[in-house]
C-alpha cells in the first residue's frame, strides 16, 4: 500500500514537470565541454528539462561547447532558442554554427542586459571565466535589486563546490550578507535545481533599494514587466 502511495505521488510529481512558471530561462556555460562526460551530459539533460516544462531558451548564441549541447536539445524538443551574440563574436569559426532565433548585440554589456531582460530565471551549468562572469553579474543584480529572478547553479559532480565555499567564507567574513547568501539557489542534479528554482520565493531585506531605473539608463537593463510572478 506504502508503494501504491510512493508511486502516485511520484507519477504526481513527474506530471508537475510539465508545468512551469516560467516562460524563458538564460543558461550560463562553457564554450568548452569540459573534461567529464558528466559536464556534457548534464547540459543535455538540461536541454530535456526545460523541454519538458515547456520553457524556451536564451543563452549566448555558440554552437561551442556545452552552450551547443543545451542550445541543441531545447532546439530538437521544439522550443524556442534565442541566442544572443556580439557583432564580434559572429564569425563561425569562433562561435560555431548558431541554433534558433540569433540577436545580435553591439558588445557583451549589451549581451548580457539583454539575455537578463528576456529570461525569467538564471541557470549555470559549469563552464569558466565567461561563466562566472555572468552569473555573479545576476547574483550581484538581485542582491542590488535590480532584478528578482531565481539564479540557479547546478554543481555537477561537485564543480562549484569551492566557489560555495569560497562565498561561505565572504559571509564569515562580513562581505556578503546571509541573507545574499540565499540568492544563489544550488542542486547537483537539474531536476533537483529545477524544482528549488519553481519553489523560489526572492530575498527581500526590506532596505534593497530598486535599481532598475538606474541600470536602464546605464546599460540599457530593463526588467521584464509582461510576466506572471
Ligand atoms: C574562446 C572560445 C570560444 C568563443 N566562443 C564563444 N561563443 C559565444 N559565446 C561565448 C564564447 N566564449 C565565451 N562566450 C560567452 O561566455 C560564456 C562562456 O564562457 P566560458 O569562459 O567558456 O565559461 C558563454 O555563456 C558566452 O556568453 C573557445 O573556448
Amino acid at each position: 500500500m506504502e508503494n501504491q502511495q510512493q508511486q502516485h505521488l511520484s507519477i504526481i510529481n513527474n506530471n508537475n514537470n510539465s508545468k512551469s512558471r516560467f516562460r524563458r530561462v538564460c543558461v550560463f556555460c562553457g564554450s568548452s565541454p569540459g573534461k567529464k562526460p558528466s559536464y556534457q551530459l548534464t547540459a543535455i539533460q538540461l536541454g530535456n528539462e526545460l523541454v519538458e516544462r515547456k520553457i524556451d531558451l536564451v543563452y549566448g548564441g555558440g554552437s561551442v561547447g556545452l552552450m551547443g549541447l543545451v542550445s541543441q536539445a531545447v532546439f530538437d524538443g521544439g522550443r524556442h532558442v534565442l541566442g544572443v551574440i556580439p557583432k564580434t563574436l559572429m564569425p563561425r569559426e569562433i562561435t560555431g554554427e548558431s541554433i534558433g532565433e540569433v540577436k545580435a548585440v553591439t558588445g557583451m554589456h549589451q549581451r548580457k542586459a539583454e539575455m537578463a531582460r528576456c529570461a525569467d530565471a538564471f541557470i549555470a551549468l559549469p563552464g569558466g571565466y565567461g561563466t562566472l562572469e555572468e552569473l555573479l553579474e545576476v547574483i550581484t543584480w538581485a542582491q542590488l535589486g535590480i532584478h528578482d529572478k531565481p539564479v540557479g547553479l547546478l554543481n555537477v559532480d561537485g564543480y562549484y563546490n569551492s566557489l560555495l565555499s569560497f562565498i561561505d567564507k565572504a559571509v564569515d567574513e562580513g562581505f556578503v550578507t546571509p541573507t545574499a547568501r540565499h540568492i544563489i539557489v544550488s542542486a547537483p542534479t537539474v531536476h533537483e535545481l529545477m524544482s528549488k528554482l519553481e519553489e523560489y520565493v526572492p530575498i527581500n531585506d526590506g532596505v534593497t533599494p530598486k535599481l532598475s531605473w538606474e541600470m536602464e539608463q546605464q546599460i540599457g537593463y530593463s526588467p521584464r514587466s509582461d510576466i506572471a510572478r
